[in-house]
């Protein structure tokens, strides 16, 4: 179990967390939502140990995080962060071997090599195995970070909007795979999602974040309400629930009944040949 206790954490005036407690348990995605700038990606930071909390404690199966576990702490984790370059004269392969920097010798292992191909056959990748990072679109590069925090065999995945950057088919791939993988070995999951609907369908346990407090924390179909978008987000919102009980939303367009009335006014009161479009 990974255990947040009363959490501070502030930049000058900027308040980011504030007493914030939390528990996450193993075998289970947890999702993290909220609205831009509330602190998501630097509360990552901070249980990953970059950052110092001004206040509180970090433990994971009873063992706290401070100075002293900090390099034995982050042996536990797949982290992928939000910022998806690769700069680097790497292949792909090369890449995703990087997850395993701990166990790298200069004579590469065949069982360390397969693994690697092997998170790459995973989600689909394998033809790019000796491409130059450098040569790939920004999806490529965020399934190849995804296969090299893979590659770390973590106790503990966080993923910074692991798909910010990715189709359709790539999203469900990483997302069903995750799933799959934290069940199957009992990791815990955690991932900032934007997508509230990819959040109802994939999170066991979904927190919101605003105003450096958790405001909710359930399942999705207890969390996503319109009220709850509308509070967090200011935004207007139908929830419904698909026949899998998995709640799906629909925004209301921010004014949209003002445009449509003032086009129609002005359809109204110009003729026809007057339009530009
Ligand atoms: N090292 C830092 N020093 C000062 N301010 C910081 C620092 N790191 C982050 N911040 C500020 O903290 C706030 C939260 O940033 P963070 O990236 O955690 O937000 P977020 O919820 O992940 O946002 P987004 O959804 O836009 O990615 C922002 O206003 C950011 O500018």
């Amino acid at each position: 179990m990974l255990k947040v206790e009363n959490l501070d954490l502030s930049f000058d005036d900027l308040v980011l967390a504030d007493d914030m407690s939390f528990e996450l348990e193993p075998s289970k995605t947890h999702v993290i939502i909220g609205p831009n700038g509330t602190g998501k990606s630097t509360l990552l930071k901070t249980l990953f140990g970059d950052i110092h909390p001004q206040k509180g404690l970090v433990s994971f199966a009873g063992a706290p995080l401070t100075k002293a576990t900090l390099s034995t702490w982050r042996t536990q984790f797949g982290y992928m962060p939000q910022d998806i370059r690769l700069d680097v004269g790497l292949t792909v392969l090369e890449v995703v071997l990087l997850g395993q920097l701990n166990a790298l010798s200069l004579k590469l292992g065949d069982q360390l090599l397969e693994e690697a191909l092997q998170a790459l056959d995973q989600i689909g990748l394998l033809h790019l195995a000796n491409r130059d990072v450098r040569t790939l679109s920004g999806g490529q590069c965020q399934m190849i970070l995804f296969a090299q925090a893979l590659m770390r065999k973590p106790k503990i995945l966080m993923l910074d909007e692991p798909v910010s950057a990715l189709d359709l088919h790539f999203q469900q791939v990483l997302l069903d795979h995750l799933d799959q993988q934290t069940k199957q070995k009992g990791w815990v999951s955690l991932m900032i999602l934007h997508d509230l609907n990819l959040a109802a369908q994939y999170a066991d346990n979904l927190l919101v974040l605003k105003g450096g407090k958790v405001v909710a924390q359930g399942a999705p179909k207890e969390v996503i309400t319109p009220a709850m978008v509308e509070e967090v987000y200011g935004v207007k919102a139908d929830v419904q629930l698909d026949s899998l009980g998995v709640p799906f939303i629909r925004t209301q367009r921010r004014g949209a009944h003002a445009y449509v009335s003032m086009k129609e006014s002005l359809h109204a009161s110009k003729p026809e040949s007057s339009y530009v479009n």
